[in-house]
């Protein structure tokens, strides 16, 4: 049985329905995404796997049961909207954090250390959080999420304000504790993060379903529209070639759009004909294509 599991959960806030009957299941050892334009209702789903808010209709099950507050001792959350009190030390609000569900003093201390020196920032012990940067405030932050080992992580756009190196450090992390076995709740606008994290994925679009599974199924779904050609000299006539909608000349390579499969052969043919090919490749859509084929130009 999946650590959870969620069948038909719908919710609605007077006539605007939020979440319409949303069904997933994510398993130990998972990172599963959950993806929508603004106003989708991934904060609403994640509120109520939570526990914050009750769900209208349909069920959700941790660890195969109803909700229960014992159940918050499960779960970790880094919510999109910060929480963290300026004026107070890191370590006094972090260990609370870690008490509310259900650690030692001792306990917390303890964990906080190995992780501010997993991080290489153990000095921001003894320091307020006001006199973090803001990407720094964000380590603590997911420190706060993670602290008391949960099972079940719920992570709202976990790497938002971080430089590359710390974005890095933190995705290590994630899959690390996906390693670990944890069940991973993953949502994010940034597509190239979910492309690297998450096997199962799931669209919403204002509220409902529009797309779930196996982003290699999803992938493999969607036409391949887009070609990678080096070559030694420039390619002529590669416009009027049937098909093509797009030729864009990027420092390495030319990146073709077509919209018939037969493009791209042709795109090879007339490459061959003119110069040396170094490189073509047709490549499988991008999540970011994806995502604006199928919510794009008509979300909230
Ligand atoms: N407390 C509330 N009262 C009324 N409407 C709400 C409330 N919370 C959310 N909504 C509405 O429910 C819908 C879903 O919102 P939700 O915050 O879940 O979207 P989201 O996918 O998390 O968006 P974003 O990417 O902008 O964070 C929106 O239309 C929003 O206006």
């Amino acid at each position: 049985m999946n650590p959870l599991q969620l069948q038909e959960v719908s919710k609605q806030y007077g006539e605007k329905t939020a979440v319409n009957r949303i069904d997933f299941e994510v398993k130990p050892g998972e990172i599963f995404g959950l993806l929508g334009a603004n106003g989708a209702g991934k904060t609403t789903t994640m509120r109520m796997v939570l526990g914050l808010i009750m769900p209208d209709s349909g069920t959700i099950r941790w660890k195969g049961k109803p909700y229960s507050t014992e159940l918050r001792r499960l779960m970790g959350y880094l919510p999109e909207e910060r929480g963290l009190y300026p004026k107070v030390k890191v370590s006094d609000q972090v260990t609370y954090f870690a008490e509310l569900r259900g650690m030692s003093r001792k306990a917390a201390e303890k964990s906080l250390r190995e992780w501010l020196d997993r991080f290489e920032v153990p000095d921001y012990y003894d320091k307020k959080v006001e006199e973090l940067s803001k990407g720094n405030q964000q380590k603590i932050q997911f420190i706060a999420a993670v602290i008391h080992d949960p099972e079940i992580l719920i992570l709202d756009e976990a790497f938002s304000g971080l430089d590359p190196v710390n974005v890095e450090l933190l995705k290590k992390t994630v899959l690390d504790l996906r390693n670990a076995g944890k069940t991973i709740l993953f949502s994010s606008h940034r597509m190239d993060h979910v492309e690297e994290l998450c096997e199962n994925i799931c669209i919403l679009h204002r509220s409902d379903t529009v797309l779930k599974g196996s982003l290699k199924s999803i992938k493999r779904s969607f036409p391949r529209e887009r070609v990678l050609l080096d070559t030694e000299r420039e390619v002529q006539g590669l416009d009027r070639i049937d098909g093509v909608t797009s030729v864009q000349k990027r420092e390495a390579w030319t990146e073709i759009r077509i919209f018939k499969p037969e493009a791209a052969q042709e795109i090879l043919k007339a490459a061959s004909s003119q110069t040396d090919v170094y490189r073509f490749q047709i490549m499988e859509p991008t999540l970011n294509d994806i995502f604006i084929k199928t919510v794009g130009g008509s979300h909230e």
